[in-house]
């Protein structure tokens, strides 16, 4: 999909200390139209601070925030962006319809629209089979779907949401990754992540804090690379016989690919387009080498490693 040029939200020179500690050092951004943008760094990089900040909820040392050509002041909150938390609360014993609709008459929706308008946001976000159910029994993925219609409600040109992926599993992960991809056509998204996996699918954009300095990468190729940097390619030779694995080890050397070796296990790091064909290359003979691996997988470092 191609990008709509103008910027849904500008941040100048953003700068937050506590204690005398720098958390962000004069960040400046934009977030696109119809973008997704992943924000990552490790435990404590400022990721939860910059999102308040945008969203209003902190203020900074200095700096501006712009959200759809509409300056913010430093301490307003802000309309035009809706945010969810790491781990969102809700009434649990309302049923989702209820507790939404509550939501809706608190922003200021007319009463004669607040059903329609629920039901549209509960659609999105595949709720509105369980929607009179109450909350309290809705599994973590459904309470995370339901904190993504919240966010939704008043159709905010941004919602921000902090770490929405962290405590799904996989398909509550795929589900709100399709909610997202979705949403993009009218929402832009800024969100947070350990997951690096989840970047890739998502993201269009990633802005990395990074010692209180944030860089970002802005095209799709290079999100794929800086995401590829992430995983390593483990091969585990585990039961496989010494020659085997020594002459397995003799072709990477030849093709230059670096690796770790533990034991009979390989680690190849920095992933690249080409390594991972030389690696499938290597492969397709298996048959007349004998060479059969336990398992190949690629794993996704650990985000303190990675950064
Ligand atoms: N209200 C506060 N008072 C003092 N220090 C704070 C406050 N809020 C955050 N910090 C500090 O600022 C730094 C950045 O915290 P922040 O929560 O923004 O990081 P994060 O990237 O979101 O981390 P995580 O991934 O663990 O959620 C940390 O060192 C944290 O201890």
């Amino acid at each position: 999909m191609k990008l709509h040029e103008e910027p849904v939200l500008i941040a100048n020179g953003i700068t937050k200390s506590f204690k005398g500690k720098c958390v962000i050092k004069n960040a400046s951004f934009s977030i696109k139209k119809n973008s997704i943008v992943g924000l990552v760094g490790k435990n404590g990089a400022g990721k939860t601070t910059l999102m308040r900040i945008l969203i209003g909820f902190l203020k900074a040392d200095s700096g501006s925030v712009c959200i759809d050509g509409v300056v913010r002041k430093n301490n307003t909150k802000t309309s035009g962006i809706g945010y969810l938390t790491d781990v969102p609360v809700f009434y649990e014993y309302m049923t989702c319809f209820e507790y939404l609709s509550m939501c809706a008459g608190l922003l200021g929706i007319e009463n004669s629209r607040i059903g329609s308008e629920v039901d549209r946001f509960l659609k999105l976000v595949n709720l509105e089979n369980s929607k009179d159910k109450k909350i309290k029994g809705y599994s973590r993925g459904m309470k995370q779907r339901l904190g993504i219609a919240q966010c939704l409600i008043g159709d905010p040109k941004l919602i921000i949401c902090d770490e929405p992926m962290s405590a799904l599993d996989p398909i509550g992960r795929e589900e709100v990754a399709d909610i997202f991809n979705n949403i993009k056509q009218d929402t832009s998204i800024l969100l947070s992540t350990h997951i690096m996996s989840d970047v890739e699918k998502l993201c269009d954009e990633v802005i990395i804090l990074k010692d209180g300095n944030l860089t970002k990468i802005e095209s799709l190729d290079e999100v794929e690379k800086f995401s590829n940097k992430s995983k390593i390619l483990e091969i585990d030779f585990t039961g496989c016989k010494k020659d085997i694995i020594d002459n397995f080890e003799l072709i990477i050397k030849n093709k230059k690919i670096t690796y770790e070796r533990i034991y009979k296990k390989f680690r190849i790091n920095n992933l690249s387009d080409q390594i991972i064909a030389d690696i499938c290359g290597i492969f397709c003979n298996a048959n007349a080498m004998l060479m059969f691996p336990r398992s190949i997988n690629i794993i996704d470092k650990e985000i303190d490693e990675f950064f």
